[in-house]
Formats: structure tokens, C-alpha cells, sequence
């Protein structure tokens, strides 16, 4: 049996995921394209002057962020809230593990046509984080340890998963790896601590 670790949907996600778009779009133009990049900023402007205009205050946003017990919709690893989120989508499995297919684009360039190391530290952090919440027991990140084994790919299917391995007192031990066609290219080791900050309420 598998879970769909997703939250429920919300009306934000569309205009995240246009967002996302228009990041991605931006990268793989840039100067050498004929788009009026004026005239753009100049759109994009007036969305973001709409928007800051319209915002709650920021408590009453962070309550908003933060309600429920579960998974997060904002964080910039699977939110798909947050348009730097790519955003990662998990299933969990029942010995503890979860898994989260994705296929990556420029914006998370590190060397040529590969991700940025520090995307995939980001990605496996929070995957590890989610595991944790999956597997029962939740801390606070206090090492990661990463192994890069193989340039990660841009515009192919990766597989992130994480796992938890142990809890021992308030040390939450969990592993983790991105692979890309079977091929593992980046593995993460985490020490977690069980001292999760109070969610604002
Ligand atoms: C369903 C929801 C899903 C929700 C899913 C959401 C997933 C989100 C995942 C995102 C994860 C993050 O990015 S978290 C953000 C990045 N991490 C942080 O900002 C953490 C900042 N650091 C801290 O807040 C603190 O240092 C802590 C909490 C890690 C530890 O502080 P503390 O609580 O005071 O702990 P302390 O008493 O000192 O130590 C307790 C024990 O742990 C050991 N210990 C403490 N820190 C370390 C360390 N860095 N390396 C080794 N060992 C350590 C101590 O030696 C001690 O062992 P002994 O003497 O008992 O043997």
C-alpha cells in the first residue's frame, strides 16, 4: 500500500505554478531571445504590484502557511505554493520510505545541463524532513551529509527517495539518494534532532 503525501489543492497553485513557468521560461531566454524583456518587467511588475497590494499581514500569512499538523504547502522543496519549489510530490511506503519522481530545468542549473549541488542538498534535506514525518518521529535538521557520485541530469526523470533508519532518544537518523535512470547520483546521510519550532497559531 502507498500514500499520496500530497495536502490538499489550492487556488494559489495555479498562479505558482505560471510563476514557475515564467521563471523557467526567463532562464531559457535570456539575452540572445527577441522578446522585449522591457516590456516584460514592466508586466511583471504590474502582477507583483497587484499582488503586494492585496497581501495579508505577514503573522496572519505565516499562521495561514503553517496550519494543520501535516506537510508544509509553502517550502521551496515541495510546495506547491512556492514557485522555486520544483515542486517535489511524494508517495509513502509502508516500511517508512518515500519516493518523489521529478525532471528538472535550467533554473536549477549547476554545471553544464546538470542540477546545482546545493538544489540537491535542498531537495534531500527536505525529503529526509518529510520522511522523518512520514515515518512518525520529526526533528530539526542538524547534519546532512551528502555524496556526490555522478553529475546529476537536467531534463530527465530523477527519483528522490529517503528513508528513516533510527531513532535513538532524540537522534532520528535518515538516508536518502537522487537517481537518474537507475543510476544513483547523489546520496545524503541526515542527523536530525527531535526538536520541531512551534508551528504559529
Ligand atoms: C508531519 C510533518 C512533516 C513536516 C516535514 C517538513 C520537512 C522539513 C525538513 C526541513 C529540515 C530543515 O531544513 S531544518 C532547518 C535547518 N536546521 C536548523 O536550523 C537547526 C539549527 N540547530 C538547532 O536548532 C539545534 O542545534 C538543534 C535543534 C539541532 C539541537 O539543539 P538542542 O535541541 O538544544 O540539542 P542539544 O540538547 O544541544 O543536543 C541534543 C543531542 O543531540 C546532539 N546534537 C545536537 N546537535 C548536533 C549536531 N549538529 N551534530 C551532532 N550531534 C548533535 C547533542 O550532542 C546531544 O546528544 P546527547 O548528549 O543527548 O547524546
Amino acid at each position: 500500500m502507498t500514500m499520496d503525501l500530497q495536502t490538499e489543492r489550492c487556488g494559489v497553485d495555479g498562479a505558482a505554478a505560471a510563476a514557475r513557468r515564467v521563471i523557467d521560461a526567463l532562464v531559457r531566454a535570456g539575452d540572445i531571445s527577441g522578446a522585449d524583456m522591457a516590456g516584460i518587467a514592466d508586466r511583471l511588475n504590474a502582477v507583483a504590484d497587484d499582488l503586494e497590494a492585496q497581501a495579508p499581514p505577514l503573522r496572519d500569512r505565516l499562521v495561514n502557511m503553517w496550519r494543520g499538523d501535516g506537510n508544509t504547502r509553502h517550502d521551496p522543496a515541495a510546495g506547491p505554493e512556492n514557485p522555486i519549489a520544483p515542486p517535489l510530490a511524494y508517495t509513502g511506503r509502508p516500511d517508512g520510505s518515500i519516493e518523489s519522481d521529478v525532471t528538472l530545468g535550467l533554473p536549477y542549473q549547476g554545471p553544464p545541463s546538470s542540477v546545482h549541488g546545493g538544489v540537491s542538498a535542498l531537495l534531500l534535506d527536505h525529503t529526509l524532513g518529510v520522511a522523518n514525518g512520514w515515518a512518525g518521529t520529526s526533528g530539526m535538521t542538524a547534519e546532512l551529509t551528502l555524496r556526490y557520485h555522478h553529475p546529476t541530469p537536467l531534463f530527465e526523470p530523477l527519483t528522490v527517495t529517503a528513508r528513516q533508519v533510527s531513532v535513538d532518544g532524540r537522534k532520528i537518523r535518515t538516508t536518502g539518494a537522487i537517481a537518474a535512470a537507475g543510476r544513483t547520483c547523489v546520496t545524503a546521510e541526515g542527523l536530525f534532532i527531535a526538536k520541531p519550532l512551534p508551528r504559529p497559531r
